[in-house]
């Protein structure tokens, strides 16, 4: 190992939303932070996830309340689509937030190495030539996207490719049938590309309540998404135009796809990282292991966010990193995060909202007949007036005899935004006379949920 340069208390791998938000909350207890990131402050989330994707689905909103406009009585005309300029403007944006990041680590006085980091045997961690050592490492390295293992798959794009594309394809395939494939075949499809999923079972969202699988599925549908079930690509062929061609396992041709995309899931950034040399194992699916405070099996090195592969999503990777901080630099000793009821949106079109056990896990942890469920299927108001017409769906699982809720899904106009609040009673244990006894804002779709019979 090359001699030590410089010391720090906490040196942090990976400058995304867990490892900046952790390091920037140990500074603020006096802590010598450094931070290493290969690639742009900020990870996934900020530079082709959560922000981006945020932008895109808002564009794709306007695409579908436009059409609305007129039976609003508006006289709009509706002319043109043009990709570039909101992918230029996105692109700013994101450069922008890149800037503050960098900035907001100077003023939080956490120093910036950039450069990829590896673990050297003595607790060192290596950026090309220099080797520099802290008492404290966490590992806070993201994840990336797969690509199955088929003929031309190289082809293909992932969500990593989507915001690189610079003009909207006329005929697109997503292939997945998690987050990703849903959030972003729905906004192809709104902005005006013929857009197919391939999903290898016949409902995406399958690990979701039924009511969000099933009502997901069938609004991609009514997107204008064409959902192809029980289909596997077997092959992907670049013809001499630029196009692709895709083969399914059953033999179905598809000709002259502009963009295929795998959304097919993540794996974690552990390669290349000397965790051999450290001690840091890997658990059954090649995420590192770490106990319920984050500690990996090595001394003093801590992992947190989708690097340990559990709930891959930033508040969660932010929570983490932020309760480490406090429990490592400010003799919080016993705290960690609780990774139970962790709300979560999935930005379909319309949007999802899920928090705590599917009606399944529900009835396989208390038994059917402790459990009553109340579910509300309506049109919210904005589509009294339009030609078209959207459903929002609430269901909410309560456990007997005080009928605690413990779990609230939805689907629909403006769940996104619904979902934080009525996490906050869940997390308290509220139960459904509290939600009861709560009273309704009118008229808005939340009143739903605390005027269910
Ligand atoms: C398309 C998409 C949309 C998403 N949308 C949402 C959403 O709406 N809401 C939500 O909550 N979550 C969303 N997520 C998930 C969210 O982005 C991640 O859960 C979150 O970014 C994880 O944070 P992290 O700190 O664990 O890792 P990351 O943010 O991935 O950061 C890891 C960083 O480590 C760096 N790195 C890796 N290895 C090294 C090394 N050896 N040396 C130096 N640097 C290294 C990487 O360059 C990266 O910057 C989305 C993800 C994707 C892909
Ligand atoms: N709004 C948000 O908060 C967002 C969060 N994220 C986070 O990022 C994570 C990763 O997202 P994503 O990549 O969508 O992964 P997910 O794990 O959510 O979904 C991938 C799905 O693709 C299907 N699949 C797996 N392998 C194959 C295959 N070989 N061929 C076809 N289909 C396959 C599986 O569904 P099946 O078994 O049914 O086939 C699987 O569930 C999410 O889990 C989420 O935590 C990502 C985007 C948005
Ligand atoms: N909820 C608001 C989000 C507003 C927001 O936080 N915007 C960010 C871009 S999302 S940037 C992505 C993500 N940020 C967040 O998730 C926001 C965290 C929340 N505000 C908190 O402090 O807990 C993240 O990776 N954070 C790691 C970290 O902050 O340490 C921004 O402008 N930041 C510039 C600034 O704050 O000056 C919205 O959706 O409009």
């Amino acid at each position: 190992m090359p001699p030590v340069s410089k010391s720090f208390d906490l040196i942090v791998i990976g400058g995304g939303s867990g490892g900046l938000a952790s390091a920037r909350r140990a500074a603020e207890f006096g802590v010598k932070a450094a931070v290493v990131e290969e690639g742009r402050w900020g990870g996934t989330c900020v530079n082709v996830g959560c922000v981006p994707k945020k932008i895109m689905f808002n564009t794709a909103m306007h695409a579908e309340m436009l059409p609305n406009y007129r039976d609003y009585g508006f006289d709009v005309e509706m002319k043109n689509f043009n990709w570039g300029h909101i992918k230029s403007s996105r692109d700013a944006y994101i450069k922008r937030l890149n800037g503050i990041y960098d900035s907001n680590l100077d003023k939080s006085k956490v120093e910036k190495i950039l450069g990829h980091a590896t673990l050297t045997k003595d607790r060192g961690v290596q950026v090309g030539d220099t080797t520099y050592s802290a008492d404290h490492i966490l590992i806070a390295t993201g994840g990336r996207p797969i690509f199955p293992d088929i003929p031309g798959a190289e082809h293909g794009i992932s969500s990593d490719g989507f915001f690189e594309l610079e003009d909207l394809p006329k005929k697109t395939i997503v292939v997945g049938a998690g987050y990703i494939a849903v959030e972003l075949a729905a906004i192809f499809a709104s902005l005006g590309s013929e857009t197919s999923i391939f999903i290898r079972h016949d409902e995406v969202l399958r690990t979701f309540d039924t009511c969000i699988s099933r009502t997901v599925t069938e609004n991609l549908e009514h997107g204008g998404v064409k959902v192809h079930r029980q289909t596997n690509v077997k092959s992907v062929q670049k013809e001499a135009n630029g196009k692709l061609t895709i083969t399914t396992v059953t033999g179905d041709v598809h000709k002259d796809v502009e963009c295929l995309l795998w959304a097919i899931g993540r794996i974690p950034n552990t390669d290349n990282l000397g965790l051999e040399n450290a001690g840091v194992a890997l658990d059954k699916k090649g995420n590192i292991q770490v106990d319920e405070y984050q500690n990996t099996t090595a001394d003093k090195i801590y992992a947190l966010g989708d690097v340990c592969g559990k709930a891959l999503l930033t508040p969660v990777a932010i929570a983490a990193g932020r309760r480490l901080a406090h429990r490592v630099f400010n003799k919080e000793s016993n705290l960690k995060l609780d990774y139970d009821n962790i709300p979560t949106v999935i930005f379909s079109h319309p949007p999802t909202g899920t928090i705590g056990l599917t009606e399944a896990e529900a009835e396989k942890k208390y038994g059917k007949d402790k459990l009553k469920v109340y579910t509300s299927n309506f049109t919210p108001m904005y589509f009294a007036v339009t030609e078209h017409k959207e459903k929002c769906l609430m269901k909410l699982i309560c456990v007997l005899p005080e009928e605690k809720v413990v779990g609230l899904h939805m689907v629909g106009q403006g769940c996104d935004e619904m979902l934080q609040g009525f996490s906050v009673a869940i997390k308290m244990g509220a139960t459904k006379k509290q939600f009861d006894d709560t009273v309704a804002i009118h008229p808005t779709s939340s009143e739903e949920l605390v005027t269910m019979r």
